[in-house]
């Protein structure tokens, strides 16, 4: 892996002095500047090449589009849901977190929100504080012979799990991913939802937040569970759904629930955490002084690793950026921008342009991917060199410059970055995307290639031979001869195309037996504009075949 600069670092929150200590010692200059609002971050974000956060900066596209030299965003804890892991992957940003630095905390909260809930513990503290003595009103329930259902069955349910078990609970739970022998062989028996909601007295989860896993516990899912159900979210709030959950608890549904996390963090709607049965905490699973100093440890020595080019510890992004280093990639990237170069020339408003795609400095912002050959469209020159080419694929850039959007297409063959199609104009041949290139938009005819492209060979090639046959059966050789050298070697296209006509009707007068000639000869002087043939070397052998026929017919005839 290739060793990447890292300068200066913001740390945006409440991090273990240690992850500063060692990110110092090893030559990076570490500032420290909490409670930052999103403009704050935003207008700051471009001086750093690295962010440290935790849970609280919520690292959104506008802040890491602000973030011109940003190359890390360490997250000191597990959850990177705080972060968009897609712009930052799009912004070839690593977001790096310490996923087993916390574990033992977070796991260890859970399980005292378990006990607490089985025993009222806040409740009655606060009722003491208060200067009661109630010892009706908190009576709890035991623990042992109860069972747990623990949904997400990964470093932290696997810690929960076996802490609980020393209380007697029996352990059930449901992971979609962790396999099922896996888990029995510490004391979790999986199965699947439906069958879990109804068994269980208590239910913890220990997923990550996305779509799947938002709301899995909701109306629906609390209707299914054994009525007097408590609950806790040592996660991430939303996994419980909030209305659904004070629905249960007003309804007795559910008897109590546990929660460290909140939609809104922290939460404006207080009813969940003004109800009784409700115990809460401001998100302190990982609150601890040994989860804060590995934590803090961990994300620094990582970003020291990868700084020193030793490895990508914890980069939860790594995977797509790997893929986005190895050469192939590397290939396609430079098509991407070597497009981007081209289309951001030809967007300006000058009639003509000069570009290098090189000069990747040149790019604008441009969506290149990769998308497979069958969606190509079936236009035959961009089939044609999909199927041929190496690389399976067609990169396709579009811009929008001025109110107008220009679209370029390119591939890959044979190593070599090409344009297909530009602008609508699709290239008969692949135009290899290096050195420097000029582009004219001009409209099709017959004239416009030769005259601005000059004599093409096989032009020449054709008209003077197209002449020569002509003349050698109506002219001395000696005129013939010379004639014919002149045109090979001098003429411009549009010249021979005038010569031969000349020489065609000039031989239609002197003899009836030439009209074949003149038709030849007309035909020949259509070859320059037969660029919608394959290739330059199709006209040519098109050309000569001509040519030999008239000369075979002529001395048929003559
Ligand atoms: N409250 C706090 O301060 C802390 C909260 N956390 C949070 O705890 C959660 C769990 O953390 P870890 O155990 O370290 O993560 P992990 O990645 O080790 O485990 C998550 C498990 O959830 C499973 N899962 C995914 N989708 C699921 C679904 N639809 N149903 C059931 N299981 C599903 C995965 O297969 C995986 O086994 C995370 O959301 C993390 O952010 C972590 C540390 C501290
Ligand atoms: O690590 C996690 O997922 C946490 O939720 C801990 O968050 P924090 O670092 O305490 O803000």
């Amino acid at each position: 892996m290739a060793p990447i600069v890292i300068k200066s670092i913001l740390i945006s929150e409440s991090v273990d002095p240690c992850c500063k200590k060692v990110l110092e010692e090893n030559g990076i200059q570490v500032t420290e500047k909490l409670n930052l609002t999103k403009e704050d971050l935003i207008s700051e974000i471009k001086n750093y090449d690295g962010l440290v956060v935790r849970s609280s900066t919520k690292v959104t596209a506008d802040i890491i589009n602000a973030a011109s030299n940003l190359k890390i965003i360490g997250r000191a804890g597990t959850g990177v849901d705080n972060v968009d892991v897609d712009a930052a992957t799009k912004h070839g940003v690593i977001v790096m977190n310490t996923p087993s630095g916390n574990t033992i905390s977070a796991a260890e909260l859970t399980c005292i929100l378990i006990t607490s809930l089985s025993r009222h513990v806040p409740q009655a503290a606060m009722s003491m504080k208060a200067g009661k003595w109630d010892r009706k009103k908190f009576m709890g329930a035991e623990l042992f012979g109860k069972t747990l259902g623990i949904v997400g069955l990964g470093r932290i349910g696997k810690e929960v799990a076996s802490r609980m078990q020393s209380f007697g609970m029996k352990t059930i739970g449901y992971d979609p991913i962790t396999p099922r022998e896996v888990t029995a062989g510490w004391g979790v028996e999986q199965m699947t939802l439906e069958e879990l909601w109804p068994q269980c007295d208590f239910i913890t989860v220990h997923t990550p937040l996305m779509p799947s896993t938002t709301g899995l516990l909701n109306d629906a899912s609390f209707a299914k569970c054994k009525k007097g159900v408590r609950v806790v979210n040592c996660a991430r709030g939303g996994i419980i759904d909030e209305d659904s959950l004070l629905r249960a608890l007003e309804s007795g549904q559910c008897a109590g629930a546990g929660l460290d996390v909140f939609v809104e963090e922290p939460p404006k709607n207080r009813a969940l955490v003004d109800h009784p049965n409700v115990i809460s905490c401001p998100h302190l699973g990982a609150s601890t002084s040994e989860a804060q100093a590995r934590c803090g440890q961990d994300i620094a020595l990582q970003i020291v690793d990868m700084v020193k080019g030793k490895g990508l510890v914890g980069a939860v992004n790594a995977q797509v950026l790997a893929s986005t280093f190895c050469q192939e990639s590397q290939q396609w990237i430079t098509l991407g921008e070597a497009m981007g170069a081209v289309l951001q020339s030809c967007a300006s408003s000058k009639p003509c342009s000069q570009v290098n795609p090189s000069n990747t400095n040149q790019y604008l912002t441009l969506s290149c991917g990769r998308v497979p050959s069958r969606t190509v469209p079936r236009r035959r020159p961009i089939g044609s060199f999909a199927r041929q080419g190496s690389c399976h694929g067609v990169c396709e850039v579009e811009i929008q410059a001025g109110g107008a959007s220009l679209k370029a297409r390119g591939s890959v063959l044979g190593g070599v970055p090409v344009l297909l199609e530009l602008g609508g104009s699709v290239f008969r041949q692949p135009v290899a995307l290096a050195g420097h290139l000029l582009f004219l938009l001009v409209s099709p005819g017959p004239q416009v290639l030769p005259s601005l492209a000059g004599r093409r060979p096989s032009d020449c090639v054709s008209v003077s031979l197209s002449v020569s046959v002509c003349l050698s059966v109506s002219l001395p050789p000696s005129i013939r001869l010379s004639v014919s050298i002149f045109l090979s070697v001098c003429l411009s296209p549009s010249f021979c195309r005038s010569v031969s006509i000349f020489l065609s009707v000039l031989i239609f007068l002197s003899s009836l037996s030439v009209c074949l000639h003149l038709s030849v000869c007309l035909s020949l002087y259509f070859f320059p504009s037969l660029y919608f043939f394959p290739s330059p070397s199709f006209c040519l052998s098109v050309s000569i075949f001509l040519s030999v026929c008239v000369c075979l017919s002529s001395s048929f005839y003559l």
